[in-house]
């Protein structure tokens, strides 16, 4: 099973506006000093959280328990004007874990509702053998030569854009996600897609919109290990000179 939390900064509209409109490069600094105070805490037990929306993060956190989450919404309201909720759900797909956190969320009130640290917990994994997490690295096949040294940083980022909404569509419906991470990568956590289905979809989109991708997957009992070995199938698709569409790494290295 896969585990997510979804955490949403509190009463964050209303007080972007109060008592008057901030400063937008405040609010973009602390979405992002959040970001990371957030990502530094939950990396330390091995999940990774993804920016998603910025006052909305998800995160796969297979390893992390009640107290754990409880530490985290602490030690933000002790250092930051706003405080966090989180909804926590666990299920076979990623798709299925994360919407189980964010209904366990809006049974405790609306994002705008004067609703307060919130730990809403629809079910977390207790049995650490049952904890398992497929995590996909895609990446644009030579964004270097193709895009960064030719096009325009707006276009560029336009077609990468591009790229993650058709891999979106596609990996949605197999009730896998997908986030941008930076440069021309994705992370897919994909528990229950198989090769055949991934592959499909790389070279559908390969049709659909002329964008090659490649695939690193990887498979562990936590997301840190299984991003580490979908790198490692990175690299060793770019060793081949990205002749393979996918490659599978079960066992850590
Ligand atoms: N988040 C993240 N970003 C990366 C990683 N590797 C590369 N990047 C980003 O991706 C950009 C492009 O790097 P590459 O993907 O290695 O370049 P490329 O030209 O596509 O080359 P190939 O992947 O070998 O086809 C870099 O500038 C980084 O911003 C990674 O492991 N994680």
């Amino acid at each position: 099973m896969i585990q997510m939390t979804l955490i949403q900064i509190d009463n964050y509209g209303p007080w972007t506006v109060t008592p008057k409109p901030r400063t937008e490069s405040d609010l973009q600094i602390l979405q992002a000093e959040l970001f990371a105070d957030v990502q530094r805490q939950i990396a330390a037990k091995k999940g990774l959280v993804f920016f998603t929306r910025f006052d909305n993060l998800l995160a796969v956190t297979n390893g992390l328990n009640e107290e754990d989450h409880m530490r985290i919404q602490r030690s933000i309201r002790n250092r930051y004007p706003v405080t966090i909720s989180m909804g926590v759900g666990a299920a076979e797909t990623a798709h299925e874990a994360q919407r189980l956190a964010t209904i366990a969320l809006q049974e405790k009130g609306g994002a705008q509702s004067g609703r307060k640290e919130i730990l809403a917990i629809n079910n977390l994994i207790e049995n650490p053998e049952d904890s398992f997490v497929q995590a996909a690295h895609i990446d644009i096949n030579s964004v270097t030569e193709t895009l960064t040294d030719i096009e325009s940083a707006f276009d560029t980022s336009f077609m990468v854009n591009k790229a993650q909404h058709y891999l979106m569509t596609k990996l949605r419906e197999k009730g896998a996600l997908l986030f941008f991470i930076g440069g021309d990568n994705f992370m897919s956590p994909c528990n229950g897609l198989n090769e055949e289905d991934l592959t499909k979809i790389l070279i559908d989109i390969k049709e659909e919109i002329g964008i090659g991708l490649k695939a690193g997957i990887g498979r562990a009992d936590n997301i840190e290990d299984a991003a580490y070995m979908a790198d490692i199938g990175l690299e060793i698709i770019r060793e081949g000179n990205n002749k393979e569409w996918i490659h599978l790494i079960e066992e850590l290295q």
